[in-house]
């Protein structure tokens, strides 16, 4: 598998990810891609990793939506493969339409930086069938604007076709149903918030983000690969 971490200006997770992606699972390549690169056609995989890009101006992820790199990050999410955003990432997948809805300010209108229990609602994905449904993870969050909202009919349809796959086990931020992640339509692109790049190893608090890396990677080796 090859799989590109997209590096934007202000990004600050691309080396959790970088490293997630190159200690724990067996991809062949791992590269960061700087935002000006304009395809990313030849990655099996794409990660778009948390931060602050542009500095958050006008709004998390309005401005790095419109990087170079993006129109190819669009092309290639809409071909089917596997595109991951996390908190910034997830942000600028928002602001791209790639995922339905917005991130409004922290309810309490404060930044929080700790570590929350997070549902797995949706096991059957390409980013979480290595998880139970129902099982609680223990993920670092780490967000300013991370109170998610949509309208009413996008609730029910992401909820009647199985696309919240994470939720907050209470309240954290005051995202409209506790949604802590989600998919689009065909399931290839997945948004969430809690950190699983920081969540690698036990010493460092966690090791529950592990599964997600290693299920993109077997999801690709197990379509990929052909055994005898
Ligand atoms: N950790 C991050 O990706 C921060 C996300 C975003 N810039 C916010 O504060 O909401």
């Amino acid at each position: 598998m090859k799989a590109a971490v997209i590096v934007f200006p202000g990004s600050n997770c691309d080396m959790d990810m970088y490293h997630a992606l190159t200690d724990f699972t067996d991809a062949e390549i791992v590269d960061l891609v700087p935002h000006t690169t304009d395809s990313v056609e030849a990655y099996d995989a794409i990660f778009l990793p948390g931060g602050f890009s542009y500095g958050d101006y006008l709004r998390s992820g309005a401005i790095a939506r419109f990087s170079p790199v993006m129109k190819s990050v669009i092309t290639e999410a809409k071909k089917g493969k596997p595109v991951l955003g996390v908190c910034n990432g997830f942000q600028i997948l928002l602001e791209a339409d790639l995922l339905p809805g917005a991130m409004k300010r922290n309810k309490h209108l404060k930044y929080m930086c700790r570590t929350v229990d997070v549902n797995v609602e949706n096991a059957d994905t390409c980013f979480t069938f290595a998880y139970e449904r129902g099982e609680r993870l223990r993920i670092p969050i780490a967000h300013g604007d991370g109170n998610y909202e949509c309208d009413e009919r996008t609730y029910k349809t992401l909820k009647a076709n199985n696309r919240i796959v994470f939720t907050y086990a209470s309240d954290v931020n005051g995202s409209t149903g506790n949604i802590a992640g989600i998919t689009n339509e065909a399931g290839n692109v997945l948004g969430m918030m809690p950190h699983p790049e920081r969540a690698m190893e036990n010493l460092l608090g966690s090791e529950d983000g592990r599964r997600l890396f290693t299920s993109v990677y077997r999801h690709w080796r197990d379509t990929h690969v052909v055994t005898t």
